[in-house]
Order: structure tokens, then sequence, then C-alpha cells
């Protein structure tokens, strides 16, 4: 997949490609919070544990929000399959534009599902693959740069449900361009909805899990990750939103 060369983009098996490497990325990604309590202070707004001055958040909205500055000046959110988490505050590129095609509807940069992904993760998917429910106070630093690798695994793989949607428009125009008109939200969910693609999906992690999430080091094979919880995050959250995302983007298509 090549977003200069749209032709690419709107093949459905490129993108559907393109997900399945994500899932490498995401386990590993979760493997590394693995190594980490829960942590729940960096989670917290305007703690006091942890001085902000005048920020109003949690020390992760701080670390992400600076990140996310510092990322948009080296052209990140040019790209069409990045979101960012605090569009608000990032800056233009000191990089020159790379003018990518128009790929996507012009309503897809207002598709922004960034807080809902922060909020499960943080209340959901936190708690099953930290390391324990607890607090230490020197990985505060290290729990919150593991956090934003996850986070941007995460949007990425739910947002590019708008490639997704964009694609299955353009397969059945005529169908599509009637259910948004209709606004009829569980049509177009329900017509989105690929089951036999979810269930290979659900099946691959679990063995990717059994595979990756073991340390083949460690006598008693402890899991880093276990293959219940991969699926479960999937199942509950990951392709719900990223389907939410999907009839969302078709819903302003034609804004
Ligand atoms: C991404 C797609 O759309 C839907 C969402 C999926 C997912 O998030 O994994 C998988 C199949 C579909 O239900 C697709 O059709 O490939």
């Amino acid at each position: 997949m090549d977003f200069t060369k749209p032709e690419t983009v709107f093949k459905l098996e490129n993108i559907r490609n393109e997900l399945v490497k994500m899932e490498d990325s995401i386990i590993f990604q979760f493997i590394e919070r693995s190594h980490f309590p829960t942590n729940g202070n960096v989670y917290i707004e305007n703690n006091a544990k942890l001085p902000l001055g005048d920020f109003d958040g949690s020390f992760l909205d701080w670390a992400l929000m600076h990140l996310e500055v510092t990322e948009s000046q080296l052209r990140r959110f040019e790209s069409p399959d990045e979101t960012p988490f605090f569009p608000d505050r990032i800056l233009d590129s000191i990089l020159p534009s790379i003018n990518f095609p128009q790929i996507l509807a012009p309503s897809a940069e207002n598709v922004n599902y960034n807080n809902k992904i922060k909020g499960v993760y943080i209340k959901e998917i936190v708690p099953l693959i930290s390391k324990y429910d607890g607090d230490d106070a020197n990985n505060y630093g290290s729990v919150a740069m593991t956090d934003i690798q996850c986070l941007q695994s995460l949007s990425r793989r739910i947002h590019f449900g708008k490639f997704v949607a964009e694609a299955k428009f353009r397969s059945d125009e005529e169908l599509y361009t009637k259910l948004i008109k209709e606004k009829d939200i569980d049509s177009i969910m329900e017509h989105i909805t690929n089951s036999a693609v979810e269930e290979k999906i659900l099946q691959r992690l679990t063995t990717k899990a059994e595979v990756y999430g073991v340390d083949p080091t460690n006598k008693e094979s402890q899991r880093k990750i276990t293959p219940e919880y991969l699926v479960k995050i999937y199942k509950e959250f990951v392709i719900p939103l990223t389907k939410e995302v999907e009839v969302e983007y078709l819903l302003r298509r034609l804004d």
C-alpha cells in the first residue's frame, strides 16, 4: 500500500494485509507494557503526585501532547493514516509537504476516536496487559512512553477503518449512498461487517500470542501476554471501534 498511489489504497486486500502487519506491532507493544504495573498515577488528571504546572490533564496526557507537538513538526500527521490525540495543539511541519493525493473524503479528519480509544485503553486494556495492580514511581516515565506506543498503534489500527470504509463505499457506491442518505446506521453496520474475516483475525491472534507472548527462556513458560486477553481486547474493543470508525466515516462520506 502506497499513499502516493491511491489505486493501491482502495484495494481491500491491501488494507487487510496492513491490518495483519499491525497485529505484530500491537502485540510487541503490549508485551513491553506488561513489564510494568498498572501505575494508575500516570492517568489521574491534575495529580498532585505528578505536578505539571498549569497543564490541565494527566501525566500521560502531558507526555503524549508534547510528543505529538514534536512529531507534527516532523510531518507525522500529514500522513493520511495518522490521527492526533491533541489535534488542537499540533504545529505545522518544518519539513516540506509531501502533498499526498486526496484518498479519503474531506470529512475524514473530523472522524477522531482517540479520546474514546484512550479511555478504553486506560480503563479496560491496561488492567489486562500490565504486570500487576500497583504503583512503581520509578517507572512513571517508562510507562507513559510505553503507553504512547500502544495508543498510537491502536489509534492507527482503528482509524484504518476509514480506508476500509472508503474501499467498501467504492465497491458498491449505489448501496452505500442510499444507506447514508437514509442514515440507516444499522444497515451500514451490517454491510460493513465481515464475520469470517473477524474470526480469522481472532484465530491468528491466538496463535501469535502463544508464540510471541511466551518467554522461551523462562522455565515456567510464564506468559507475557495471554492469548485469551489479546483475543478479548480485539474482540471487545479493537474490532468494534474499527467498525464504529467505518460507520462514522460513511455517515459523513457525502458531506
Ligand atoms: C476491517 C474490516 O471491516 C470490519 C472490521 C474488521 C476488523 O476490525 O478487524 C474485520 C472485518 C469487518 O467486520 C474488513 O472488512 O476487513
